[in-house]
């Protein structure tokens, strides 16, 4: 069974595993042979910074990482690159696609992953989250990259060579629901200093949860 704490120091709720299944029977494992698997999903609207982040955090945590835009079908890339937004309709078979990518790299032996996605919205996350029902010592966890809108516009302007052009940062607003406190899952990083500090701020954050988790 998972348990929840609130932890001061990382900020999130941790859950802790007393237990793990196995061939369909519940196991007790003491706490300190348990080695969690994580699934870190790196979200927020378009130009936060995402790619950036997730590529350096999978480095840092030698784990695979999962970029979220190579698995769109073509069909979202043309409207995105034409400035319409995505419907709901438009990226349910997109994020169980990602979630299954992320089960299956645990699946192949890796550690834990590093998935890009904006999940904007709360119901996107619930799709994600469901991966953490594979395992009680698979734990899915949010790192939310905050910035404001005016921030997000000058980031996409100035990158280059992405379908995704500063056109649809408003609309990435229209749609995105910011995680409260109620999800507990959720690691906010404001991400308004330079690439480097928030880089290193997320990785930090990361690293603390995971601290919490194994006390
Ligand atoms: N903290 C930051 N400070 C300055 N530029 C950043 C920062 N984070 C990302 N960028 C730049 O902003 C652009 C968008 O970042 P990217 O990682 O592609 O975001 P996303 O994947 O969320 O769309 C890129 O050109 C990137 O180099
Ligand atoms: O790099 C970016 O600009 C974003 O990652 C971008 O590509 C986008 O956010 C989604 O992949 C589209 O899906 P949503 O409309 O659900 O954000």
């Amino acid at each position: 069974m998972l348990s929840y704490t609130y932890s001061e120091k990382s900020g999130v709720h941790v859950s802790t595993p007393s237990a793990i299944h196995t061939m369909g029977k519940v196991q007790s494992i003491p706490k300190h042979e348990t080695r969690l698997r994580h699934i870190w999903i790196i979200t927020g609207p378009a130009g936060c910074g995402k790619s950036s982040v997730a590529d350096f955090l999978a480095k840092r945590l030698n784990l695979p990482y999962i970029e979220g835009d190579e698995f769109h079908p073509r069909s979202n890339v043309e409207k995105m690159a034409n400035g319409i937004p995505l419907t709901d309709d438009d990226r349910w078979d997109w994020l169980e696609t990602l979630r299954n990518k992320a089960v299956e790299a645990l699946e192949s032996g890796a550690e834990g992953c590093v998935v890009t996605c904006s999940c904007l919205k709360r119901r996107y996350r619930d799709v994600i989250r469901i991966a953490g029902r594979e395992a009680d010592d698979v734990i899915v966890r949010f790192v939310y990259l905050r910035a404001s809108e005016e921030l997000l516009l000058k980031r996409v302007k100035a990158r280059k060579n992405h379908y995704m052009k500063d056109d649809m940062v408003h609309s990435q607003f229209t749609a995105l629901e910011e995680p409260d406190e109620s999800e507990m899952d959720v690691i906010s990083v404001d991400v308004s200093g330079n690439l480097a500090s928030v880089q290193n701020l997320a990785t930090e954050r990361v690293r603390g949860c995971m601290e919490e988790e194994s006390q």
